[in-house]
């Protein structure tokens, strides 16, 4: 696969970055494997906060430069460009000035002896992340990874080998050692033999259930940990006592959010009946009268999708949905022209035997489902492939708070869109993944967690 830098805004193709030889790799894993090896990762974890710390400062200074290049490459907002660029900044803060504490021994209280729980790095991991979040998606991997003392070799999307280089840059300029951070630029069949390396120790994923299968199994394999984050089919509950402004305002911000490109966002509207009418009418005329353009213009609300094959996707896959019994009710197309517009969308009528039923839209498409109970909301949510966040909206928060302990998912939002912090665990269930990343379960998904007891006397 090309490493290419195509502006989604233009289709014009801006680089082409050289694939990395298995020579290159060799040279990675080696370097990281002697860095694992060394005192760097398995003794003082001070140094390797201290690198975290300056990641962050260096961050924070070339922050308009960093969102301009995220923005050129996958088509984000530049408002959103910047909040990404805000919050890896935040992440390596986060994992700089908590992680001792996440990884400090924890003593257990036994009859057998005085016991306790040390945290150790487990060698060398493998990141393969997707586009998205093109900055976001490594510092994720590599915050909590650098602090426990995990070398990390990574392959980014290749379609923002821009991103890539640049983080790390950054990362090398705050200090870390060489075999810390190696991005690489390789095939599908490189990363599964780097899994199969013996020096390899675990895979974090995030991406498509193909992608996620393929690495899952080969790590399995050769029995390394993974952690997968994939897709997701979020709903957006809204009840008959919601803030119906607020829901239409955050519902259309969050299935417009990145061009509708997340996988945490609002895409199956699941309303009550006694407000559905309404809300869709709301939420129709806000769809329909976005502002569409330039995601480098501050008054653009949706840009373009990140590839001219994700727009050919989307359109396939929503004139299936309509071939298979869908109402168009808003939208439906690529829009003409350079770039890789597609017009805001709303399904409905959307029934299960309907193959879009059970199916992600990655872009600014809305399906909208209406049930008559809260119990059917739970249903209706629940039987999907998927577990990976959703949102429900009521007044009464004891209400959203049943709801959002019956949802299948690994996290609920109420009366807010899904979002992100260094503090807060992310990751799913079913085939949205498994393992959590960030928070203090993101740092412990590579640790050998272990166990000592001094026999009693
Ligand atoms: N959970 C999340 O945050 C995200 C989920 N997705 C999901 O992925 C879908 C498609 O997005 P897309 O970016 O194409 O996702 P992909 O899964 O195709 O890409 C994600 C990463 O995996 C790599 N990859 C793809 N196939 C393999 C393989 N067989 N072995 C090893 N690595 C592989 C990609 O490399 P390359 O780019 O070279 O193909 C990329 O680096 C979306 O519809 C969405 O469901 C996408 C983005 C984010
Ligand atoms: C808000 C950050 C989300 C990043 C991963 C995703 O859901 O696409």
């Amino acid at each position: 696969m090309a490493y290419q830098t195509i502006n989604p805004t233009t289709n014009e193709l801006l680089k082409t970055y050289a694939n990395h030889t298995d020579a290159d790799i060799e040279a990675a894993l080696d370097t990281a494997h002697k860095l694992y090896k060394s005192q760097w990762s398995k003794g003082p974890i001070q140094p390797r906060l201290q690198v975290l710390e300056r990641l962050a400062d260096l961050i924070d200074a070339r922050k308009e430069e960093l969102a301009r290049i995220a923005t050129v490459e996958m088509g984000k907002l530049i408002s959103d460009a910047r909040d990404e660029v805000w919050i890896i900044a935040e992440i390596a803060r986060y994992y700089a000035r908590n992680a001792e504490k996440f990884l400090a021994p924890s003593k257990i209280d036994s009859q057998l002896g005085e016991a306790w729980v040390e945290n150790h790095p487990i060698g060398v991991l493998l990141a393969v992340e997707p586009w998205n979040f093109p900055y976001y998606q490594l510092m994720r991997v590599f915050a909590p990874a650098i602090a426990a003392g995990n070398p990390v070799v990574a392959k980014h999307a290749s379609i923002v080998p821009h991103c890539a280089s640049v983080f790390e840059e950054l990362v090398n300029e705050a200090g870390a050692p060489k075999g810390a951070w190696k991005n690489l630029f390789i095939t599908s069949t490189q990363v599964a033999n780097i899994i199969a390396d013996e020096r390899v120790q675990g895979a974090a994923m995030t991406g498509s259930e193909g992608a996620g299968s393929a690495i899952a199994a080969q790590a399995g394999k050769y029995l390394k940990k993974s952690t997968l984050e994939m897709g997701g089919n979020d709903v957006f509950v809204v009840l008959d006592d919601a803030d119906l402004e607020k829901a239409v305002e955050i519902g259309v911000f969050s299935r417009l959010h990145i061009s509708g490109q997340e996988c945490i966002c609002a895409k199956r509207f699941v309303l009550h009946e006694n407000i559905a009418d309404e809300f869709l009418a709301r939420f129709t005329t806000a769809m329909a009268t976005v502002t569409i353009g330039d995601p480098l213009d501050e008054s653009t609300k949706l840009g373009p999708l990140s590839s001219a094959e994700a727009v050919k996707g989307l359109s396939k896959q929503v004139e299936r949905a309509l071939q298979n019994g869908a109402t168009l009710h808003l939208g439906g197309k690529a829009i003409a022209g350079k770039g890789n517009f597609f017009e805001p969308t709303i399904l409905t009528d959307v029934t299960r035997d309907n193959p879009a039923y059970f199916e992600e839209f990655f872009g600014p498409v809305a399906q909208i489902y209406v049930v008559k109970s809260d119990d059917e909301a739970v249903e209706l949510a629940n039987d999907s492939r998927y577990g990976l966040a959703g949102a429900v909206f009521s007044q009464n928060i004891e209400r959203a708070k049943s709801l959002a302990s019956r949802i299948e998912t690994g996290a609920v939002w109420i009366n807010t869109f899904a979002s992100t912090a260094p503090e807060l665990p992310f990751g799913g269930v079913k085939r949205s993944g498994y393992g959590r990343e960030l928070s203090e379960l993101g740092i412990k998904e590579f640790v050998n967690q272990k166990l000592v007891l001094v026999a009693k006397s």
